[in-house]
């Protein structure tokens, strides 16, 4: 059976691994890392010192080991606060660490209790975990995937109901256990569960780093930089794949092209940044006047792509002018919080619908000459193919 200072040990040296990956994404910028690598650097210090608890005076075996821990649990907290954009109570942790510190002074020169001493740090650690669980369940919306947001949740809330049931059994048996190094079955357990506390929770963190930085990944790949509709390239992807749906199943699909009316014009008169505040205007615009099974793209400068799945001619031409018309109207209505209203702008816009021998590029090229026919007969405008 392995000693509970070779436990200890094995655990200290998976907290200076996972410092080390957690460091590896220091550079991603993204919230929460920085706290995640601190707690494993202070998680790893703690368990040095929980090992050497027979070799070390007992302040530093009893108050500093379980002080340090327990700020090691706080940082965590914070690592995950800190990743959903969650303020970070920084007082109230303090004082958790300093609460939990105390405590174990307290039953260690004023009642020498074992058993009230790791019924203190597993409540102390219980709750910390709990709030970890909390934390992601409450912050759903900023799930990307599941997987990664389950594992922590589910870890956490294992390790919350395992820190109980230690507190319980610990307070119900005071005299069977007397220390943590004790190579007794339910210490050892307890311990081995304990000491993988820090680097499971963190392989949950680096579970969910991966996936904000696939997801970022991914909308680089799939967006335009400035406007954040669908780049070009993802257009045609979607489009092939919308393609041999609307085939398969026999249904209508229509393609708007659409460009805005002197663009030029609006750059030579309010300068290249205005330009760019009307392009990602439009895009605001069109997003409210499209279902969320449409997707506009921009292909050019200027350009903008619409697709519209499930969508007959008479449908087209409908949502068609609700675009020219959304774009024409009041800037205030798409007013941006600390910018001036863009200047007035309209727009011209070609229909094409889905031909049984359309390529995606021919069904563009129509919808293209109907944007120049809108163009040529006055702009501001909705000619189809
Ligand atoms: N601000 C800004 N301007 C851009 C961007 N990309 C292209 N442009 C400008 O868009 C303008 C397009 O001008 P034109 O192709 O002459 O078309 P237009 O002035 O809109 O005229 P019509 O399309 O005939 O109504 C050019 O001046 C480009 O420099 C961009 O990302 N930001």
């Amino acid at each position: 059976m392995p000693s509970a200072f070779n436990i200890l040990v094995i655990g200290a040296l998976f907290c200076v691994v996972m410092l080390l990956v957690l460091i590896s994404l220091l550079r991603s910028g993204i919230p929460g890392v920085r706290e995640w690598s601190v707690a494993n650097g202070i998680g790893f210090f703690a368990l040095v010192l929980y090992a050497l608890g027979q070799e070390l005076p007992e302040l530093a075996a009893y108050e500093l080991a379980n002080g340090t821990y327990a700020a090691a649990s706080a940082a965590i907290l914070a690592g995950f606060r800190r990743f959903f954009g969650r303020k970070v109570h920084v007082r109230p942790l303090l004082l958790g660490v300093l609460t939990v510190t105390a405590l174990i002074a307290l039953f260690h020169y004023a009642i020498d209790s074992f058993a009230l001493r790791t019924a203190t740090v597993a409540l102390y650690q219980g709750g910390i975990c709990f709030l970890i669980a909390m934390t992601i369940s409450r912050s759903r919306q900023a799930w990307r995937s599941h997987y990664p947001y389950v594992f922590t949740v589910g870890m956490a809330g294992l390790i919350a109901f395992g820190h109980a049931v230690r507190a319980v059994i610990y307070l119900a048996n005071p005299a069977e256990l007397t220390s943590l190094l004790q190579p007794s079955p339910w210490n050892l357990f307890f311990l081995s569960a304990g000491t993988f506390v820090l680097p499971v929770l963190t392989i949950g963190a680096v579970m969910m780093v991966h996936d904000t930085m696939m997801a970022k990944a991914e909308h680089a790949a799939n967006r335009d930089f400035l406007t954040g509709a669908w780049s070009r390239r993802a257009l045609f992807e979607l489009a092939e794949r919308e393609l041999s749906l609307a085939r398969r199943t026999n249904r209508p699909m229509a393609l708007l092209m659409l460009d805005i009316d002197n663009f030029k014009s609006i750059n030579d008169t309010w300068g290249h940044t205005t330009g760019d505040r009307v392009l990602m205007d439009a895009v605001l615009r069109a997003e409210t006047a499209i279902r969320s099974i449409d997707y506009f793209a921009r292909v050019g400068g200027e350009e903008f792509a619409v697709l519209l799945p499930e969508t007959g001619r008479t449908a087209g031409v409908k949502v068609a002018e609700r675009i020219r018309v959304t774009m024409e109207g009041s800037a205030s209505a798409f007013h941006v919080e600390g910018q001036p209203d863009t200047p007035a702008y309209t727009v011209s816009i070609g229909l094409a619908m889905l031909r049984d021998s359309d390529s995606f590029q021919e069904l563009m090229r129509r919808a293209d000459a109907a944007l120049y026919a809108a163009k040529a007969s006055g702009r501001n405008r909705v000619a189809c193919d």
